[in-house]
C-alpha cells in the first residue's frame, strides 16, 4: 500500500537525478563510446574520444561534472490521471526549486547558465532556474519523470523545417548535419522529431534523445518500420560523412540516431532535429507514492581500461611564445601548454569590444598571448578551479579580427570550426587557434594550476580569469597560414558507403 506522491518526492528526486547526471553518463551512453573508441581509425578523433572516456570515469569516480555546461535542467513529467498527487504548487515552481537545490549543492556546485531577460540584460539567474519542463497527463496512477540536463552548445545546432510530403526526411537531415559543424560536440546523438504539428514535432525531437541507444541491436535485428529504416540509414549516412569525434575527421560522428513521429497534416511534413553532445546526460525514474526515486550508480566496470590520463604532444611554453614556433605549428598536432593565459568568453568579449569603441583599454595585456574560451565550474575543496572544457570558439569568430589587431593576441584556445571571417584574421595576424576536446572538461581542469579573476567579476563564470596550466592537451585547428583541420579532417575520411 503506497501513500501520496508528495511535493517533497517530486523535489528530492529531481534534485537528486540533476546532481547524478551531471557526473553520470547513462550505461548505454558509456558502451557505445567505448565501441566507437574501439572502431576508430583516425588518430585524432580516437585521442579526442580516449580523452572523453577518461574525463567520463574520473567524473564518476570524483563526482564532479562531466563538462563545465552542467545545462540547463530539462523534465518530462508525465503524471497519471490516477496517481494520488499531493501538491500545491504547480510543476514549475516544484521543479525550480529542485534546480536551485541542485545546482548550489555545496558538495558539487554544478554551473549557472541560464539568463533572463534574454533580449536584454542577459542577467545570469544564479541558481540555474527556469527549468524547462514537458508535461503530459497520461494514463495510469504514478508518475514518470525523466530529467536531463542540455548544454548549449548542441542545443544551439537544433534545425527545423516544414518539407513537402514527398520530400526526403534522411536527404535534409544528411545535408543539414554535413553543415552543422562541430559545436555540437560530435560524436553523439542526432533526436528527430517527424511529422505532428511544428511545436509537437521539436518537442518530440527533444524527448527522442531520452532513449536508449541501441543501434547495435536494432542493426541486429533489422527494421520493423519505416522509422526503423531511417535510423538505419541515417546511421550509415552520417557516419560516412566522416565529421568524426570534435569535427576532427572520422569514422564514427554518430552513436545513434533517434526518431519520434506522430500524425501529421496531408499537407505537411515537420522535421526537427536536435543533436546531443558527448555529455548526454538524463536519468528516468517513476513516482508511485512510496518516497523519493532511488538512483543506481552505473558499474564503474563498464568503462574501458584506458590506462592512466596522459596525453603525448609537443610541449610548447606559453610564457616564450614567439612568430617561429608559432609558424611551425600545423593543423593535427598535438600540444601540451604550459605557462600563463586568460579566460574570455561571449559576454567577455562583447564588453571587451564595446569598451575598445569607445576608445577604453582593454582590461588585461593579452600581448603575445593566449586566451582559452572556457566559463568554468566554481572549485571545490582543494581544487583550483571546476570542470573547464571549452566552449564552441565560432560564436567568437565575429570578435576575432577586432580583437587580434588591436591586442597583439597570439593564440585562441576553443572548440569546433571557425568560419572564414575568423580564419582570414587569424592568418592576417599570424595567430594560431588551437582547440581542447569538448566534453573532456574535468580532464582539462586537472592542467590548471592556478586561476584567479582579474575583470569583469560581473559576469560570473564568463568573467575573465588569469589561468596558470601545465601540459594542458590541445589539437592545432588553424595553422598561422589559415589552414584548418576541420576542412581537412572530414575530408580525408568522408567515404561513399
Ligand atoms: O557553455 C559552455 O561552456 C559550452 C557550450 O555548451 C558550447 O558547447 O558552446
Amino acid at each position: 500500500m503506497t501513500g501520496k506522491i508528495t511535493e517533497d518526492h517530486l523535489i528530492d528526486s529531481i534534485a537528486d537525478a540533476l546532481q547524478y547526471v551531471s557526473y553520470y553518463h547513462t550505461p548505454d551512453f558509456i558502451q557505445a563510446m567505448a565501441r566507437a573508441y574501439e572502431t576508430e581509425q583516425s588518430t585524432a578523433a580516437r585521442n579526442a574520444m580516449r580523452q572523453i572516456l577518461l574525463n567520463s570515469r574520473m567524473a564518476a569516480t570524483g563526482h564532479r561534472p562531466i563538462c563545465q555546461d552542467t545545462g540547463s535542467a530539462n523534465v518530462f513529467l508525465k503524471v497519471g490521471v490516477q496517481a494520488p498527487i499531493d501538491w500545491r504548487r504547480s510543476p514549475q515552481e516544484l521543479i525550480d526549486e529542485a534546480t536551485r537545490r541542485a545546482y548550489n549543492f555545496k558538495a558539487n556546485p554544478l554551473r549557472a547558465s541560464i539568463v533572463a531577460d534574454p533580449l536584454g540584460k542577459r542577467r545570469n539567474t544564479q541558481d540555474n532556474t527556469p527549468a524547462m519542463i514537458q508535461t503530459e497527463l497520461v494514463a495510469g496512477d504514478k508518475v514518470s519523470v525523466t530529467v536531463s540536463a542540455k548544454g548549449g552548445g548542441s542545443e544551439n545546432k537544433t534545425r527545423f523545417t516544414v518539407l513537402n510530403p514527398s520530400d526526403s526526411v534522411a536527404d535534409w537531415v544528411v545535408d543539414t548535419v554535413s553543415k552543422l559543424g562541430a559545436g555540437w560536440c560530435p560524436p553523439g546523438i542526432i533526436g528527430l522529431g517527424v511529422g505532428g504539428s511544428v511545436d509537437k514535432a521539436m518537442a518530440m525531437a527533444k524527448e527522442s534523445l531520452n532513449d536508449p541507444i541501441d543501434m547495435t541491436e536494432l542493426q541486429a535485428r533489422g527494421p520493423q518500420s519505416a522509422e526503423d529504416e531511417l535510423r538505419l540509414d541515417l546511421y550509415e549516412r552520417l557516419n560516412a560523412l566522416g565529421i568524426g569525434a570534435q569535427g576532427l575527421g572520422g569514422l564514427v560522428t554518430v552513436l545513434d540516431v533517434k526518431v519520434n513521429s506522430f500524425p501529421t497534416h496531408a499537407a505537411s511534413l515537420p522535421v526537427a532535429l536536435i543533436p546531443n553532445c558527448a555529455a548526454t546526460r538524463h536519468v528516468h525514474f517513476t513516482l508511485d507514492g512510496s518516497g523519493p526515486a532511488q538512483l543506481t550508480p552505473p558499474d564503474l566496470s563498464l568503462w574501458p581500461d584506458l590506462g592512466d590520463a596522459s596525453v603525448d604532444g609537443r610541449r610548447i611554453d606559453l610564457d616564450a611564445l614567439d612568430d617561429s614556433t608559432l609558424a611551425s605549428l600545423s593543423p593535427g598536432d598535438t600540444l601540451l601548454l604550459s605557462g600563463r593565459l586568460y579566460t574570455g568568453r561571449d559576454a567577455a568579449h562583447r564588453r571587451m569590444l564595446d569598451e575598445l569603441d569607445q576608445g577604453k583599454p582593454l582590461p588585461v595585456d593579452l600581448k603575445g598571448r593566449a586566451i582559452y574560451y572556457v566559463g568554468p565550474v566554481d572549485a571545490v575543496g582543494d581544487e583550483v578551479i571546476g570542470p573547464a572544457g571549452p566552449t564552441t570558439s565560432t560564436r567568437m569568430d565575429k570578435f576575432t579580427g577586432p580583437l587580434l589587431a588591436a591586442s597583439g593576441l597570439k593564440l585562441m584556445i576553443g572548440k569546433a570550426e571557425r568560419g572564414p571571417q575568423a580564419i582570414e584574421a587569424i592568418r592576417d595576424h599570424g595567430a594560431v587557434y588551437l582547440i581542447a576536446v569538448g566534453g573532456a572538461a574535468y580532464l582539462v581542469s586537472k592542467a590548471i594550476q592556478s586561476a584567479r579573476p582579474v575583470a569583469y567579476q560581473d559576469l560570473g563564470m564568463e568573467a575573465i580569469y588569469e589561468i596558470e596550466v601545465r601540459d594542458m592537451p590541445v589539437t592545432v585547428a588553424v595553422d598561422t597560414k589559415g589552414a584548418s583541420i576541420h576542412d581537412s579532417g572530414p575530408r580525408q575520411w568522408a567515404r561513399t558507403r
